[in-house]
């Protein structure tokens, strides 16, 4: 609040007067004139201001401004004994001038105080701390920001000597060198983490009269730096998985546009990322609705769709899923797995499967023994027929090497990876032989498995099928297999569809087809079918020569079985053995030499005649004791029937010299009924197993 004394009350005084009295912070203490009839007197009146001698003690009170309007001021300033007061002399014309200057310097006042007002603002609502101090040290602003960063209230430090205050500011450093100090980091006690600017402050002439800090909490810049920093380095790590990911991975945004592939899903689909970035998804590899389509309209993963993708419409499996972000689905992630890797793995294994299957068929043209021209022949062809895959058709007696024969061409063929299946057409039940051979559908019949099942034709698919005893067939089945042979398909069962099948026959037989054909048993176009490479195997009675060689293969074969070491055949042994028939042909040997090795001692090294007596052949056995049953009392009726079922069966085989086709004709029933009775009562040598597997 200013204090004037108007010293006039003329015309100067009065237009004084009323400026004054409009300004705020002004309070006009009186107003002086030898002539109280004055206008500046009644004005001042009228405003309860003092005048004349009542206004004399405001002026001792001294006034900081006496507006002296006329030269009678003089007088006034010596009779109040004024000293040391400035005093402004105006005119009254210069007097309204005067007063619009103040009003002026009021008005810039105000503009200068809302100015200050806006800087304080600004200075506290900055998030930067500020402090100043003066020359001395001593703090002048200490602003909000400051105050939480380094605690402390600003009207309670300032004025403070920074050094108390802030012992670490470094201000006073500033104020020393005259020189900045920019982005210095720092921590504080408290933990925060600050970048700070030091300024000296100076006035005109350069002299230093004061510093100023100003300083930012860096503490959650620096904290975010370091989650940006981990981000890029999980995002890198990220990238290098999905990228070297053998699975194919597309990403889409919300709108179904693609976002990321990574190269596994280049190699799948022939398409690049410009083919699949910002492109939408319903265009992707899938043909029916796309799989991230699903997932983005319906917000639920799908699993394990298989479909076809690419050029080379590979097989693969599609996993897809929403990608959310806090509740937000933000895209969707598709991982496809190819599957034909792991289809061909699969292939593999199964053909490892099938080499381990297929070394059940374990013979090859090594293990056939056979010196006599007519094995030499015999072998030769089927050398040859190895390398085609013509049918062949093994004609010899029963335990001539048929089989033996068929595992050979097997091995020795190029299919000798894949399956060999042999099937043994008169041991299997006619009713179930075709299901057998071709597979039936699912509820083909009664008891079918469900989904079906392959038959052997399928299961040789590849390989080789070896169908012995061909002439045990039934009409029906021979009708079939011709076409197998012809189509090269088969139907299963129940089906209608022709699957087709890549096998080679081998068929064998002891039969005499061509009487057969002729008694119209076996169809002629079967025959030729089969017929193609015809190898005979003759019987062993018709190449003695063989005798020894063979006896020292199956004595070796019985070392090893037996633990025993017999390394000879003595000559008066091969008499006797060259002076039997051999109805039952290198089995019969196999199991007479058996024979006699058991019954030799242990340390005895060669086979002589009396190992071999009493030599009693018993044709087609095979070591399973057959002898005649005797008759005992209380027996069942069925029992004696079947007692005595078997001894004649024995007898006419014994004297069919173990040949079944003929032991079953001369008994008048099939060779399948005979296997089935030789097989019920323990006689022969057959084995029931229908096919190697
Ligand atoms: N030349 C041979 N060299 C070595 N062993 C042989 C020879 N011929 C046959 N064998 C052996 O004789 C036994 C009978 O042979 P295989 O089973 O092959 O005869 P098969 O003609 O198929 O008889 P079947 O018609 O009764 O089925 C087998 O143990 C076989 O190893």
């Amino acid at each position: 609040m200013k204090r004037f004394l108007i010293v006039g009350g003329g015309k100067g005084g009065t237009a004084f007067l009323k400026t004054l009295l409009q300004l705020d912070q002004v309070r006009v203490t009186g107003v002086i004139d030898v002539n109280e009839q004055a206008p500046a007197i009644h004005e001042a009146q009228k405003h309860g201001i003092p005048t004349g001698k009542d206004a004399l003690p405001f002026v001792k009170e001294n006034p900081d401004v006496i507006l002296e309007v006329t030269g009678k001021a003089e007088v006034y300033r010596h009779l109040c004994h004024i000293k040391g007061q400035s005093t402004l002399v105006v005119s009254g014309e210069v007097a309204n001038l005067i007063m619009q200057l103040l009003a002026e310097k009021e008005r810039w006042f105000e503009a200068w105080k809302r100015r200050q007002r806006e800087l304080d603002a600004i200075v506290n609502s900055t998030h930067d701390g500020m402090i100043a101090v003066n020359r001395e040290g001593r703090i002048t602003l200490f602003n909000r920001a400051a105050e939480r960063l380094i605690g402390g209230r600003g009207e309670d430090v300032t004025g403070q000597d920074i050094k108390e205050v802030l012992p670490g500011s470094r201000l006073d450093r500033v104020m020393e060198t005259g020189r900045p100090e920019l982005n210095r980091s720092l921590e504080l006690a408290n933990g925060k983490k600050i970048v700070s600017n030091r300024e000296p402050v100076t006035d005109r002439k350069g002299k230093v009269i004061g510093a100023v800090a100003v300083f930012r909490d860096i503490t959650e810049v620096t904290a975010l730096a370091q989650q940006v920093t981990d981000l890029k380095s999980m995002k890198s790590q990220l990238s290098a998985i999905i990228d070297s990911s053998d699975d194919a991975i597309s990403v889409v945004d919300t709108e179904g546009l693609g976002v990321l592939i990574n190269p596994a899903y280049t190699r799948l689909t022939g398409l690049s990322p410009a083919d699949v970035i910002g492109k939408p998804a319903d265009t992707d590899i899938s043909e029916g609705e796309s799989m991230h389509m699903k997932v983005l309209r319906t917000g639920k993963p799908v699993r394990g769709v298989p479909m076809k993708v690419g050029p080379a419409r590979k097989d693969v499996l599609v996993n897809a899923a929403p990608i959310t972000v806090e509740g937000e689905l933000k895209g969707s992630v598709a991982i496809i797995h190819d599957m034909s890797e792991i289809k061909k793995l699969y292939r593999e294994l199964e053909r490892a499967r099938r080499i381990i299957r297929t070394l059940e068929a374990k013979y090859t043209f090594d293990d056939i023994i056979g010196v006599s021209e007519g094995m030499k022949a015999a072998l030769m062809e089927a050398r040859q027929g190895a390398r085609t895959r013509a049918t062949v058709l093994l004609r010899g007696e029963s335990g001539t090497g048929k089989e033996l024969f068929a595992h050979a061409i097997h091995n020795a063929s190029s299919r000798k990876y894949n399956q060999f299946v042999r099937v043994n057409c008169a041991s299997i039940q006619e009713s179930l032989l075709e299901s057998e051979l071709f597979g039936y559908e699912e509820g083909a019949f009664t008891g079918a498995r469900q989904g079906g099942k392959k038959g052997f034709f399928e299961e040789a698919s590849g390989g080789t099928i070896f169908l012995d005893e061909i002439g045990e067939l039934s009409s029906s089945t021979q009708v079939k297999l011709l076409r197998v042979l012809q189509e090269k398909e088969i139907t299963r069962v129940g089906g209608t569809k022709a699957i087709p099948v890549d096998v080679r026959v081998i068929a064998a037989t002891n039969v005499d087809l061509e009487r057969a054909i002729r008694e119209k048993r076996f169809r002629e176009d079967l025959y030729y079918r089969l017929n193609v490479l015809p190898i005979h195997i003759p019987p062993l009675r018709e190449r003695k020569e063989d005798l020894y060689a063979l006896s020292l293969h199956l004595v070796k074969k019985f070392n090893q079985e037996y633990g025993r070491n017999v390394t000879e055949l003595r000559p008066d042994a091969l008499k006797v053995l060259e002076s039997y028939s051999w109805p039952g042909n290198v089995r019969e040997l196999e199991n007479v030499l058996g024979r006699a090795m058991i019954h030799m001692h242990v340390q005895e090294r060669e086979i002589r005649e009396r190992h071999l007596f009493p030599f009693k052949p018993v044709p087609g056995f095979t070591g399973s004791p057959a002898e005649e049953e005797p008759v005992s009392g209380g027996e069942t009726l069925s029992e004696v029937v079947a007692r005595t079922e078997r001894n004649h069966i024995l007898r006419v085989f014994r004297e069919a010299e173990g040949n079944k086709t003929e032991t079953a004709r001369r008994l008048g029933i099939s060779v399948r009924n005979l296997y089935y009775k030789l097989e019920r009562y323990g006689i022969g040598s057959q084995r029931a197993s229908s096919h190697d597997r």
